[in-house]
């Protein structure tokens, strides 16, 4: 294929203080049976304002990176580091958007209700500027009529849009997505994709997303960082080299998307089949 531009992991482009830091992480899973070892040794850095994507076979750890990431979870060995700051807890500067939308929506309470919720913890944030917040997070994702309505009075892809504003209103630096539109049918999902970008454009976000779909990866990232099979290495930090501005028709026609899918692809297909680099070799 032609040639594409690859990033050493853990070393960006140029210098400057990163968004996120993921500086040698593994996680071993100690409980009442056998240690697991989901994730061995990933390091991979985002830069403020860039949107990067996690691909990787399926159960090769993008949970459990993106859970300590969140600061959910701890990680057995090496850190994660926010904004020059080591993650010991949910971080004040992060919101993360889950795959399962119909379970981190609050039935009992209305959109704009469940939209305000995180802002209510918030330090600083007056009950006025909360509703501005809301207001502008539900326009900005074509929700701006749905207020008063509640969460199962609403489509899938609605809901998801709805855990999208509610994550924008709170102003975060980093946005976490973990598998996001899985579970909505492929239309609503090119819509939801395109929100994402515009999201990301207009509020000058970074954007960690998580997805196990290749084209949804390359369609929407700066960059692809792909996963091995667990225990998990970084496998390959592909630069997404397509024009800034993407459309569901023309991008995904151009040869170079085909191309960079094709390469992302065959690298998972060697995932699949257990391959690692040499220097990761126990
Ligand atoms: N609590 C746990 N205890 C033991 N092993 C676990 C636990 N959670 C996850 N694992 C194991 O860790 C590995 C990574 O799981 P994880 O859910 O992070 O992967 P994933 O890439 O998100 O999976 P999927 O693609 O199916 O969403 C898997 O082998 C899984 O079985």
């Amino acid at each position: 294929m032609t040639a594409h531009t690859t990033l050493e992991p853990g070393r960006a482009e140029s210098g400057g203080t990163y968004a996120l830091d993921v500086v040698g992480m593994g996680k071993t899973y100690t409980g009442s049976g056998a240690a697991v070892e989901a994730v061995r040794d990933l390091t991979f850095s985002v830069r403020p304002g860039e949107l990067v994507c996690i691909v990787g076979p399926s159960g090769c750890g993008k949970t459990t990176l993106l859970r300590c990431i969140a600061g959910l979870m701890e990680p057995s060995v090496g850190e994660v580091v926010l904004e020059g700051r080591r993650v010991a807890g949910p971080p004040e500067g992060m919101a993360v958007v889950f795959q399962e939308y119909g379970r981190s929506l609050f039935p009992w309470l209305t959109v704009r209700q469940n939209v305000e919720l995180p802002l209510k913890d918030k330090l600083g944030v007056s009950a006025s500027r909360r509703r501005e917040l809301v207001t502008e997070a539900l326009e900005a994702v074509g929700l701006g009529h749905a207020g008063r309505q509640y969460p199962w009075q609403l489509s899938g892809g609605m809901q998801q849009r709805v855990a999208i504003a509610r994550a924008v209103a709170y102003e975060p630096h980093v946005l976490l997505m973990d598998e996001p539109f899985a579970a909505v049918d492929a239309q609503t999902r090119a819509d939801l994709e395109d929100l994402v970008r515009s999201l990301w454009h207009r509020l000058g976000v970074t954007v960690l997303f998580v997805t196990h779909d290749i084209d949804e990866s390359v369609y929407l990232g700066q960059r692809v960082v792909i996963l091995s099979s667990s225990p998990t290495v970084v496998l390959e930090d592909v630069v997404i080299d397509l024009p800034d501005e993407r459309d569901q028709l023309t991008t995904r026609s151009e040869p170079r998307f085909a191309e960079l899918r094709t390469h992302v692809y065959e690298r998972i297909q060697e995932a699949k089949r257990g391959h690692r680099p040499a220097v990761h070799q126990p």
